[in-house]
């Protein structure tokens, strides 16, 4: 099957499609990327660790603004857990999770939670406490993680083995994949580079989303 632009972008598939923000230094472009291919994808992260809480936030509602659904919106951070009523949910990083002092049982009731993981003991402790997802990382060698060894398929199996929470394959991520991804027990994978670094952004969520249909079943 082949998925254009114009056609089958409601095609439905049981594994998660999460494309996270970068730099949105230039935020026309994420913007106007984004409302291309939300139809492909089932959340948008609003990342941008190095901003304020109000500015995430903000991008967020011109996300929205431009089109996108408030369901396939997701924003980063501890501080967005108000903020973040009205979209799909907010994302922490592992440091926020662990620091936090929030009792996530009690948000989980107003909002959807994920949070960020590496290794079998943090993919345990977040489930202990209740999250919706765990993101699992990086799973390949990826520019965004310079320096750091990746974890890879066999770590990606263990954590899927552990815990009963879906489990999202993020780092260094593309089209080619997403089988190896479902056999180690992903239910979900989540993308940086292979998005905004690409020169054709929507064709490249479109190939991924395909991808993914193919593997199906
Ligand atoms: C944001 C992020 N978190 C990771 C983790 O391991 O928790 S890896 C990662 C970067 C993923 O970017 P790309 O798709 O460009 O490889």
């Amino acid at each position: 099957m082949v998925i254009t632009e114009e056609h089958d972008s409601d095609v439905t598939a049981s594994f998660e499609l999460h494309v996270i923000s970068q730099g949105v230094g230039n935020l026309h472009n994420f913007v106007s990327v984004s409302k291309d291919i939300w139809p492909w994808v089932d959340y948008i992260h609003i990342r941008e660790k190095q901003q304020p809480p109000e500015q995430r936030r903000e991008w967020a509602n011109q996300l929205y603004q431009s089109g996108v659904p408030s369901d396939r919106i997701v924003v980063n951070g501890v501080h967005e857990v108000g903020q973040g009523e009205g979209f799909a949910g907010v994302h922490w990083g592992q440091a926020e999770f662990s620091q936090s002092t929030l009792s996530i049982g009690d948000l989980r009731k107003r909002i959807r939670i994920g949070v960020s993981v590496h290794s079998v003991d943090e993919a345990k402790a977040a489930e202990e406490q209740g999250v919706d997802y765990v993101l699992f990382g990086h799973i390949y060698n990826s520019n965004s993680k310079p320096g750091i060894k990746p974890r890879g398929l066999k770590q990606l199996a263990e954590v899927c083995a552990t815990v009963n929470v879906p489990v999202i394959a993020i780092g260094g991520i593309g089209s080619e994949h997403v089988r190896d991804l479902r056999s180690a027990g992903a239910r979900g994978l989540a993308v940086i580079s292979h998005i905004w670094a690409s020169e054709h952004p929507i064709q490249a969520v479109s190939a991924l989303k395909q991808a993914i249909v193919e593997s199906e079943g």
